[in-house]
């Protein structure tokens, strides 16, 4: 019996080409993650399979073992396409590519129906109704019969390479310039081993009178090679973009042309659900009606607040559709809102407070009695009159003012007179008092007025007004009247500080009770005296 294998160069080539796309594998497995790493890894080791088990097929002597090996080859076959569209989805619509459970089960029934009809051949011969050498000798490969399983499956995987190019085709025509060359290189890998089958199947091609395929996946393989070295694939831009996509806090969309969502980010698919890649946006209301609003609108929805921005992709001249990100504001919205009605009660507070001080304020500067001022408050004010005095030039007249005889009021009417007798006369200097005028509950029955822009004629003649209007004022339950006695004294001739303004009027003062009282008397030396009519 001969020898079962006979080691020839296209064996070597093939086994290189397994060996080749194994070192991928590993190269790729050890390289940062990026979406669809692990397609793209199932894909080099079942092709690494297929071209082992070629160069395994190639290199034996015995018809039975190379056809056995050749059914065995299969699984590896339908599983390559598989990966290979699989990775298609992850890498070019993202981690959340649209393939849920049952796309899942889809994708993977298929090559395990297939691949368990081809590896139970030998029971069925449904895969390869026959076989024969090419020719005669020891080193001659097989010619394979096909079988309705074989084009079923060849019919198969046309179909899944068929959409993997359409992806690929679909994202070129669409995708920025920095991904260009990329999605070039996927179209141009698969091109070879797909161009190899097409020339086997139909007959046209043999290589080493051998199935062209496995040679041309070295091809792909050395591809892959250049582009993950010299373009990028796999690297810095890609990864970045999926990492940071998926790491993004905030929903972000990309919209076609036809605003039907192709890539959703784990933030967008949070609100819009387990499944939103290949839907309409319109299936969403409320994030189709925050799309029309204004740029710097504020989109509100399940208690959450989006700022939302849109970014057109494509050229002017022709849209590719649009990026859209949701910037959940909501926080920075409640802390604003929460900021505002705190600011509000603030407010209020301070308002409240400002308000408590201004009564506190007059209720320490009044008389309660009278709601006069009180001697607190012309200590707080004098010095501000008098230097006002001062730099306008202006006099400013200080008239010192003593009930007469009030003791006997209080004494006759009781102290309800005496006090009705303070309130009429606070009274009454509200008719007689300018805007610019003072008037201090000074003592008990004693009241000091300052009275801007007066000298001693003009503050004699206002007071003797008042005391006039005084006289005749009615008091308490018996309607008694009752008089006073003022003294006068102007800044700065008769005093130039209050203390010396109010000695020299209460010198006035205690004249004109010395000399019959009902009297206004200035402190000017000698003392003019007005109406000196006693009560
Ligand atoms: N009803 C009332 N009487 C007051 C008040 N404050 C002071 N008095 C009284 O005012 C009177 C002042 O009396 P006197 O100082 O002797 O002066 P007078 O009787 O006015 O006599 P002459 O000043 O000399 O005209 C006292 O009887 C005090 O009790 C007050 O708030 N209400």
């Amino acid at each position: 019996m001969s020898s079962a294998w006979l080691w020839q160069a296209p064996s070597f080539m093939l086994l290189s080409g397994s060996m080749l796309m194994l070192l991928l594998a590993l190269w790729i497995s050890l390289r940062p993650a990026f979406a669809g790493r692990a397609a793209f890894v199932g894909m080099q080791l079942t092709l690494a399979w297929w071209c082992g088990m070629a160069a395994l097929e190639y290199a034996t002597t015995w018809p039975e073992l190379k056809a056995d090996l050749a059914r065995w080859t299969w699984p590896a076959i339908v599983l390559g396409p598989t990966f290979w569209l699989l990775f298609a989805l992850r890498y070019l619509y993202g981690h959340g590519a649209p393939l849920g459970w049952r796309g899942h089960a889809l994708a993977w029934s298929m090559p395990l129906l297939i691949g368990v009809l081809a590896v139970t051949d030998s029971l069925h011969h449904g895969l390869y109704r026959s076989y024969m050498p090419i020719r005669a000798g020891v080193d001659s490969q097989l010619h394979y019969f096909a079988g309705p399983v074989f084009y079923f499956g060849a019919l198969y995987l046309y179909l899944l390479m068929l959409g993997a190019l359409t992806l690929m085709l679909l994202s070129l025509s669409r995708c920025a310039r920095v991904y260009r060359k990329q999605y070039l290189g996927f179209v141009l890998a698969s091109l070879p081993p797909w161009i190899a089958n097409v020339g086997y199947i139909t007959q046209t091609w043999t290589l080493f009178d051998f199935d062209p395929t496995p040679f041309a996946l070295t091809f792909t393989c050395l591809i892959f090679a250049w582009l993950i070295r010299h373009g990028q694939l796999f690297d810095l831009i890609p990864v970045a973009r999926t990492l940071l996509l998926d790491a993004l806090p905030d929903p972000v969309l990309v919209l076609d042309r036809r605003r039907r969502i192709v890539e959703a980010n784990p933030a967008a698919r949070r609100w819009l659900g387990d499944e939103p890649v290949g839907r309409p946006l319109d299936d969403w209301h409320w994030l189709a009606e925050g799309l029309a609003m204004h740029e710097r609108d504020v989109l509100h929805h399940d208690d959450h607040a989006f700022e939302i921005s849109r970014q057109p992709l494509g050229t002017p001249a022709r849209s590719a559709g649009e990026l859209v990100l949701l910037r959940d504001v909501s926080h920075r919205i409640r802390t604003e809102q929460t900021l505002s009605s705190a600011m509000i009660v603030l407010e209020a507070q301070l308002e409240a407070n400002q308000q408590l001080q201004e009564q506190l304020h007059e209720a320490a500067i009044r008389d309660p009695l009278t709601g006069s001022y009180n001697r607190r408050f012309l200590a707080e004010i004098a010095p501000r009159e008098l230097s006002h005095a001062a730099r306008t030039g202006q006099p400013l007249a200080l008239a010192l003012i003593d009930f007469d005889h009030f003791k006997r009021l209080n004494d006759s009417d009781g102290h309800a007179a005496g006090d009705a007798a303070l309130v009429a006369f606070a009274r009454g200097w509200q008719s007689h008092g300018r805007a610019d005028d003072y008037c201090f509950r000074y003592g008990g029955e004693e009241w000091l007025l300052l009275l801007s822009g007066c000298n001693a004629a003009q503050a004699a003649e206002r007071v003797d007004a008042l005391r006039q209007a005084f006289a005749r004022e009615p008091i308490g339950t018996q309607r008694r009247t009752l008089t006073f006695s003022a003294g006068i004294a102007v800044f700065p001739a008769d005093g130039g500080d209050l203390a010396g303004l109010t000695a020299a009027a209460d010198a006035a003062l205690y004249h004109a009770k010395a000399t019959g009282r009902n009297r206004v008397v200035t402190a000017a030396a000698p003392p003019t005296t007005c109406n000196e009519t006693d009560a």
